[in-house]
């Protein structure tokens, strides 16, 4: 069958690498992917909208969300859970559009056990050391913190193999071009097979 559902995108990298400061550029782009918003147990920050940069639950909401399999992947991070929904993506990929999510690492590779055809592309800083300092002066860590996210982070880059694409975080508008052309090749792949396919219809007598 040609395959007419929509292409699941997944960002994924270590902490501090710079995902979420790439999808907001990428999103500020004219764009036919549609952003899965996640459900989360950690507080608002300032400015942050319930419905836009998160859906924010409480612990006991999100069990329930998790008990119930409304989830297609879920993990702790820093202490509270992050999860993506699975209605919106299912039903969005189903209408033939392409959902991007934006998660950490150990999230990614559940997402790889439920759809081996998902796009996965791993960021990654151009150095630990740029790493480290993204990380001190986004000035939310204290020094203990720094140093486990970098040992995480190493393991983390260790990882990068097992992704379909590596894009090197230098600079945010590099990043979201390299993010473009994957798309954008990626449609290009699925028009070949449904092109081949179409040829292998005309070409069949029974
Ligand atoms: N597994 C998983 N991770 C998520 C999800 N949504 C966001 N994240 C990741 O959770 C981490 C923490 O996000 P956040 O609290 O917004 O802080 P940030 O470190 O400033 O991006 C980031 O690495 C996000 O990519 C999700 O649905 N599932
Ligand atoms: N290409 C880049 N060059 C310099 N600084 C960056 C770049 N991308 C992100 N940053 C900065 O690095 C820090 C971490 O970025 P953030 O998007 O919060 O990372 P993540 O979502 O991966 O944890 C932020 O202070 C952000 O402004």
């Amino acid at each position: 069958m040609i395959d007419e559902k929509g292409i699941l995108f997944i960002l994924s990298g270590p902490s501090g690498v710079g995902k979420g400061t790439v999808r907001k550029a990428l999103f500020e782009q004219s764009t036919d992917l549609r952003y899965s918003i996640s459900m989360t147990t950690r507080d608002p920050r300032e400015g942050e909208v319930d419905g836009v940069d998160y859906f924010f639950k409480t612990r006991a909401e999100f069990e329930k969300l998790i008990n119930d399999r409304q989830l297609i992947e879920h993990a702790e991070y820093v202490g509270n859970y992050y999860g993506t929904p699975k209605q919106y993506v299912e039903q969005t990929l189903d209408e033939g559009k392409d959902v991007f999510l934006e998660i950490e690492v150990q999230g990614a590779l559940k997402v790889r056990e439920n759809f081996p055809q998902g796009v996965f592309v791993f960021l990654i800083p151009p150095s630990l050391e740029e790493l480290k300092d993204r990380i001190v002066s986004r000035g939310t860590e204290t020094e203990d913190k720094v140093r486990n996210r970098l040992l995480a982070a190493k393991a983390e880059i260790d990882m990068m193999d097992a992704y379909d694409y590596v894009v090197v975080n230098d600079q945010v508008d590099h990043a979201v071009n390299k993010i473009q052309s994957i798309v954008a090749s990626e449609h290009c792949k699925r028009e070949r097979v449904s092109h081949q396919y179409k040829k292998a219809l005309e070409a069949d007598q029974t």
